[in-house]
């Protein structure tokens, strides 16, 4: 599976968002880190045609995220950082349900095929409850089980772990890390958590619309703490 950027600018009126001349994506676990409006997010939405580039392609295994956007999104799924933002049935197992309407046209397929996505994130007793009386951490676990239930190749997390207190964050990762491997999913993750971006094979570091580096977890995160850090601070704490 790869992940193609060619040539992509993104802009907003005359101002360039984000410029990424080339970019292939292979490794199955791929975190992206870097200051706030660096264009994290709009790298994101790239690959699933929630944004369109204004210039140059992105491609998903070989399709076009524009051209091909349904399909494209059929393949790639997003989770945002506020879950809130991805439920909207009444129960968890309604929300699944309703993310297989298209691709699954027996009723009872569906009820069957929900339930046993959220049993495997460990929250099948959640099942029939309202979804505004779960914890932060279940939301996002509901929200991963909404994409999740849809066998997506493609995982796009945009910050999953922000509104999560240790936990849960924890869990969460947990979850999907165990998930990712069994299924052979990718999973690219914007995060200003460092240490969850440290558990990838590849880190990007976005900022000012550009991808400034590019290469082992440990060394980009080393590269994006020394720019960031006030002179004379090393960082360390
Ligand atoms: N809908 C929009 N219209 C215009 N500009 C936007 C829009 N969405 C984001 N931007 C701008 O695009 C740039 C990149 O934002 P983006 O959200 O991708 O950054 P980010 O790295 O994810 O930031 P954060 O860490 O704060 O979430 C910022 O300058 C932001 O102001």
């Amino acid at each position: 599976m790869t992940i193609a950027f060619r040539q992509v600018r993104v802009l907003a009126g005359e101002r360039e968002l984000l410029a990424v001349p080339r970019l292939d994506l292979t490794e199955q676990r791929i975190s992206v880190i870097g200051p706030n409006g660096g264009g994290k997010s709009t790298l994101l939405q790239l690959v699933n045609g929630l944004i369109e580039p204004a210039e140059g392609t992105v491609t998903v295994a070989g399709k076009d995220t524009v051209a091909e956007g349904t399909a494209v999104r059929r393949r790639a799924g997003f989770v945002f950082s506020n879950p809130q933002a991805q439920l909207v049935m009444p129960t968890p197992q309604e929300d699944v349900e309703l993310s297989l309407r298209r691709s699954v046209k027996d009723a009872a397929a569906r009820r069957s095929r929900a339930r046993a996505c959220l049993d495997e994130l460990g929250i099948g007793e959640l099942a029939g409850r309202s979804s505004h009386e779960l914890s932060g951490g279940q939301q996002q676990l509901v929200a991963l089980a909404t994409v999740l239930v849809q066998r997506p190749a493609v995982l796009l997390l945009d910050e999953p772990t922000t509104l999560l207190d240790l936990a849960n964050a924890e869990l969460f990762t947990a979850v999907v890390g165990r998930l990712a491997a069994e299924h052979g999913i990718m999973v690219l993750t914007a995060t200003h958590d460092l240490q969850l971006a440290a558990r990838a094979e590849r880190t990007l570091l976005v900022r000012d619309g550009r991808v400034a580096a590019d290469g082992p977890p440990a060394e980009v995160i080393a590269a994006y703490r020394a720019q960031s850090m006030p002179a004379g601070d090393d960082g360390k704490v």
